[in-house]
C-alpha cells in the first residue's frame, strides 16, 4: 500500500498546525517521523488513518483520497490497550475476527502472530499476569491479524523503561524485516526514528512542516 501525502494543511482554530506537508510512504517502507513535542507528529498521523481531515491538500492511499472521518480502509492504528477479560490468545483472534474464519483456524492463525511476535508461551495468560513489554508484543501481534496494509504506531514506546523500550525497538525492526510490513511510526526521539526507520522524516514545528526525509543508507541485517 502506497500513501501520498500532498500539500496537506491542517488547523485548529487560528493555530496552523501543519503546513503545506507533502510526504510519500511507499510500499514497505518504516517511515519513522520525528520532531519535538507539538510539532504535529500526532495530527498527521491522524489525518494518514482518516480520523482527521485536513483544511488544504489531501491524501490519496493508493490513488484514492481519504475521506475522513473515520478509519481509511487497510489502515490500522496500533492499540496498546489489551481487552483484560480476554486471554493473550483471544486478544489475537478480535484482529481475526472481520475474516470468516472456523475457530480452529482463527486460533491457528492467532497463535502464528504470537509466534511472531515471541510470545506464542504466553497465549492463554491474561493480561494482568503479563509484563508490560509482553503486553505491547501481543497488542503489536493483534494488530498484525487484521493484516493491514499500512501499520500507522503513535509513539508507542514512550512510556516504558529503556530496556523494555530497547527490546521492543528490535522486536518492531524484526517484524518489519520478516513481514514487509508497511509502516508510519512516530516518535520525539531522533535515536528511534534512525534506529528503526527506512526513511527518516524530520519535522519542525509552529507551524509544523517537514524539513528533511532521509533514506537509511544500510539495512539492518
Ligand atoms: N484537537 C485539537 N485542538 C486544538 N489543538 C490541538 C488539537 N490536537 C492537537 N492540537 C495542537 O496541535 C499541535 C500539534 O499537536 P500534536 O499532538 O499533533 O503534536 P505531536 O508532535 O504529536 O506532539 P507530541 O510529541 O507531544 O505528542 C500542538 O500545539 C497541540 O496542542
Amino acid at each position: 500500500m502506497k500513501i501520498q501525502i500532498n500539500h496537506v494543511t491542517k488547523h485548529f482554530g487560528s493555530l496552523t498546525v501543519l503546513s503545506d506537508i507533502s510526504l510519500e510512504v511507499r510500499q514497505g517502507d518504516f517511515l519513522t517521523v520525528t520532531g519535538p513535542g507539538g510539532c504535529g507528529k500526532s495530527t498527521l498521523l491522524d489525518l494518514i488513518t482518516g480520523l482527521l481531515v485536513p483544511d488544504g491538500g489531501e491524501i490519496l492511499i493508493d490513488g484514492s483520497p481519504v475521506r475522513g472521518p473515520g478509519l481509511a480502509p487497510g489502515v490500522v492504528f496500533q492499540q496498546h490497550a489489551l481487552f483484560p477479560w480476554r486471554t493473550a490468545l483471544a486478544n489475537v483472534e478480535f484482529g481475526l475476527e472481520p475474516r470468516d474464519l472456523r475457530p480452529r483456524e482463527r486460533a491457528e492463525l492467532a497463535r502464528h502472530y504470537l509466534d511472531l511476535v515471541g510470545m506464542g508461551a504466553a497465549g492463554e495468560r491474561y493480561p494482568h499476569e503479563l509484563s508490560g513489554g509482553a503486553r505491547r508484543r501481543i497488542a503489536i501481534a493483534r494488530s498484525l491479524a487484521f493484516d493491514p496494509g499500512v501499520l500507522v504506531v503513535d509513539e508507542p514506546f514512550a512510556t516504558l523503561d529503556s530496556r523494555t523500550r530497547q527490546a521492543l525497538r528490535e522486536e518492531m525492526a524484526s517484524i518489519w524485516e520478516r513481514t514487509g510490513l508497511t509502516v508510519v511510526f512516530a516518535t520525539r526521539s531522533l535515536d528511534e526514528a534512525a534506529y528503526l526507520g527506512s526513511r527518516v522524516a524530520i519535522m519542525t514545528s509552529s507551524p509544523g512542516r517537514v524539513v528533511s526525509v532521509s533514506e537509511r543508507a544500510v539495512s539492518l541485517a
